[in-house]
């Protein structure tokens, strides 16, 4: 069955709902477009072809827009935890009815196959779903007291006007992640959306006004050009009292040292280099099976997406003939297409550096068992590399792409060493039946993150998040929505007994 749209000159996109297209910035609930009236294209990556435009926001209207946000916080902050998560269950159920539209958005403006944007748009709901009940978790706690006569409490309080700086490889998944605990715990925002996905930002933005989120709660920036200038405003304004940002981690130092003059509270979900490892013991089809789903979700532009997959020697033939087998089948084209089960990638220039890392690796000794070679515009073919060398650059540095690299090892030492030489340290990944070694490799494994027997870790209900340079911070579970509360200390005295 093919998934193309229906597509008139009415509703270009073929969207069951065409409002849900808004090509506007979004500043106190009304659509807004550029002081200036600049606008910039935004493109499907699989034809090239402009799809619509977005406003060119400047630092001027940047600043409006956090005004708003402060001016809204003083109000929106005294919201009940029951409105809130009324709220929110309402953008949950308005999300969920229009699934399909934001899949279409997702496949029309970041080019994922049909499949992996239905599954990123029920990933973006899940968000929400949980974080409606997150509204009703913010407790705080009774701590007995070393003063006599006196009382200790905590209160949570929503940290203020928030930064929310997404990215254009999960365009639904990430807003809906970082906006939850932001109604959630009371809090406002000013979203930079990405110059290449805003379309699926401002269909949920436009939901959660529907879902009756109050104007001004939830402000959108949306830029290409003037992304420095605005990014530099969102770290640095004194208002702003918290910046999430999903992205690389070269702009997510960046980030985090503009934020440093006004010390802002932070999280930064930034890149990964998973390591993936398959022992000896590990049953076959289970491994094989895990690394298709860790390695080539949204065509390998994942930041947990393994990206050095260590086998060990004794069935390395069998896992890379397997691997090689599966990944065989998988057909490569534009989204709505039939049958196909990989879209194209962003950018020309990551399908250039995928080239860049399999032309390094054959240099220095690699087989292609499967792909190697790019398809149209920027797509890449899935591929297989065997017999890759610890020298290449892929071991510094993640493809963010459809390259699955085998590296052979002997020891759990020595691979545990090499899967721990990163500077890095978002997910990592290994197959075994072996019960202790379970438990130990998931304990020396240096990452944020551990899927043992399974590639696929992602869920709302998980604390994620890595460490080293891949970031600090935690979203989804209930330390998501610490990071957008700070704890209050209240210590209550008693009159003095005359
Ligand atoms: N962690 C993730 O989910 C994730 C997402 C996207 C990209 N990446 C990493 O980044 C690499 C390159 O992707 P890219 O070319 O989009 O990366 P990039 O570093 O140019 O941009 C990453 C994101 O940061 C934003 N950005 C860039 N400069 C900014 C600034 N000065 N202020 C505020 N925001 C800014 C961009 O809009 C984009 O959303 C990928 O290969 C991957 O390693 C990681
Ligand atoms: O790439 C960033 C996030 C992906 C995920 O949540 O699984």
């Amino acid at each position: 069955m093919s998934n193309w749209p229906k597509i008139t000159k009415e509703n270009p996109l073929g969207l069951d709902d065409p409002t849900l297209l808004v090509q506007n910035g979004v500043i106190n609930g009304k659509k807004v477009n550029a002081e200036d009236g600049k606008t910039f294209n935004v493109e499907d990556p699989a034809t090239g072809k402009v799809i619509g435009t977005c406003p060119e926001m400047t630092l001027s209207d940047t600043r409006r827009a956090i005004q708003v946000a402060h001016d809204t916080f003083k109000t929106f902050r005294t919201t009940t935890p029951a409105q809130r998560q009324q709220w929110l269950a309402n953008f949950h159920r308005l999300v969920e009815d229009n699934l399909k539209d934001i899949a279409r958005l997702i496949v029309w403006e970041n080019g994922k196959s049909w499949t992996d944007a239905m599954a990123e748009a029920t990933y973006a709901a899940s968000f929400l779903s949980w974080f409606a009940g997150e509204a009703l978790r913010s407790n705080g706690t009774t701590i007995p007291c070393s003063l006599p006569g006196t009382r200790n409490f905590t209160v949570k309080q929503p940290v203020g006007v928030c930064a929310l700086l997404v990215p254009w490889n999960f365009p639904a998944a990430m807003i809906a992640r970082k906006i939850g605990p932001v109604l959630a715990t009371g809090c406002t925002a000013v979203i930079k959306v990405p110059s290449e996905t805003p379309y699926t930002n401002l269909a949920i933005m436009e939901l959660a006004q529907r879902a009756g989120v109050p104007d001004g709660v939830l402000n959108v920036v949306t830029c290409e050009a003037n992304l420095q200038d605005i990014g530099k405003e969102l770290t640095t304004n004194p208002l702003i009292k918290k910046v999430s940002f999903t992205g690389s981690t070269r702009v997510g130092k960046i980030l985090a040292a503009n934020a440093s003059g006004t010390l802002k509270k932070m999280s930064l979900e930034l890149g990964g280099n998973a390591p993936l490892i398959v022992f000896e013991d590990a049953d076959l089809d289970t491994a094989v099976a895990g690394t298709i789903a860790s390695k080539f979700r949204g065509s390998g532009q994942t930041c947990v997406c393994a990206n050095r997959i260590y086998v060990h020697d004794a069935i390395y033939d069998k896992f890379a003939s397997a691997l090689a087998d599966k990944v065989k089948q998988f057909k490569v084209g534009p989204g709505f297409d039939e049958g196909v089960t990989h879209g194209p990638l962003i950018h020309m220039r990551q399908a250039d550096k995928v080239q860049e890392h399999v032309d390094d690796a054959v240099s220095k000794g690699a087989k292609i068992l499967v792909g190697g070679k790019r398809g149209e515009r920027t797509a890449y073919f899935p591929t297989v590399l065997a017999d890759v060398s610890t020298e290449c650059l892929l071991n510094g540095e993640e493809t963010f792409g459809p390259l699955a690299a085998l590296i052979r090892f002997k020891t759990e030492e020595e691979v545990i060493a090499l899967a721990n030489d990163s500077e890095v340290g978002l997910a990592g990944y290994f197959f075994s039946q072996d019960s202790d070694r379970i438990w130990r490799v998931a304990e020396a494994l240096e990452v944020g993150m551990v899927g043992a027997n399974t590639g696929a870790i992602s869920q709302a209900v998980i604390p994620f998040g890595g460490i080293k340079e891949s970031g600090y911070g935690k979203e989804g579970a209930h330390e998501g929505t610490e990071e957008y509360m700070v704890t209050k200390l209240i210590t209550l005295g008693s009159r003095i007994k005359k």
